[in-house]
């Protein structure tokens, strides 16, 4: 492996410059339209959300970007340029790289052979583990990721530590965008607020992160925008600092109305009714 395979300097290119823009895709699983002329593009320096309820096609566009499940149809561009990606080491060669919601982490090693986990650092004919220590040590350190050792088993970390260095690892092969598939899922909340943290520190070393996620204060959050899929199609595309919750959740649905538009409009009112400030804006 190389020595800068580790690199801790950002190989991408200026903030706002297109990294993957996908046009036109079609997808079928038999009679089932999983994606219907979907259009999606993430630029460098911007965490875009993909939201949606249950089928409404995230999974299925997330391995087409991943090179997973190729699209039948549509163009996937890289940096402007047409490419065909056909599967997933094809993808990584593209500079996207995808964490899965299962991490695909070895419980019984530690976080160093995780992260060097095939591709591991030697000298002469020996592992170098100084080497390896030392380099995990430094990423975590950058990307702020604070864990009680490198070297205990993963087994042995927070469900948030163990979806950092699932992150961390996925940045080795020095990627332009990070596919992230539910980062929080099942966390808590320090846990989730730290893996949030970690996303907030891609987009600053100018990577593009695709945010794949059911929960919306974790959109909110840490979103730049947000692409809304219902059965297969863009249903709305928002500029974060533009959009309610409860638009969100209403165009995920579908519904003008539904419990959280409903309670946000008897909140609102009550507001409106009461002095500022004695009402929260947790819909
Ligand atoms: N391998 C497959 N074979 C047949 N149908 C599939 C397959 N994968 C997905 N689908 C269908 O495609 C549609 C989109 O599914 P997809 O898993 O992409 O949705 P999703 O938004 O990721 O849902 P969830 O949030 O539940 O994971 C659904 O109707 C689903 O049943």
């Amino acid at each position: 492996m190389s020595a800068d395979v580790l690199s801790t300097e950002p190989h991408t290119p200026p903030v706002g410059t297109s990294l993957l823009s996908l046009t036109g895709i079609q997808k079928r699983f038999g009679a089932v339209r999983a994606l219907s002329d979907v259009d999606f593009e993430v630029r460098a320096g911007e965490v875009v959300a993909l939201v949606g309820d249950n089928g409404a096609g995230k999974s299925t566009l997330v391995k087409v970007m991943s090179g997973a499940g190729p699209a039948d149809e549509g163009s996937y561009r890289i940096e402007g340029r047409e490419v065909s990606i056909g599967t997933p080491a094809a993808a990584s060669a593209h500079g996207v790289a995808t964490v899965f919601q299962d991490l695909a982490i070895c419980d019984n090693l530690d976080v160093v052979a995780n992260l060097f986990l095939g591709r591991e650092l030697t000298r002469g004919v020996a592992l170098d583990e100084p080497e390896m220590e030392r380099r995990t040590v430094e990423l975590l350190e950058q990307l702020s990721v604070k864990l009680p050792s490198v070297r205990i088993p993963m087994a042995s970390l927070s469900g948030g530590q163990r979806q950092s260095v699932a992150i961390v690892r996925a940045l080795l092969g020095s990627p332009k965008v990070v596919l992230l598939d539910e980062p929080t899922a099942a966390l808590g909340v320090a846990q989730t607020a730290q893996v949030l943290n970690l996303v907030e520190r891609l987009r600053e070393r100018g990577l593009g992160v695709v945010l794949i996620s059911h929960n919306m204060a974790d959109v909110m959050a840490v979103a730049d925008r947000a692409v809304v899929l219902r059965l297969g199609r863009v249903a709305g595309r928002f500029d974060m600092a533009d959009v309610s919750r409860e638009q969100l959740v209403a165009t995920i649905t579908g519904a003008d109305t539904n419990v959280v538009s409903e309670r946000a409009a008897r909140v609102a009112g009550r507001s409106a009714a009461a002095p500022a400030g004695t009402e929260g804006n947790q819909a």
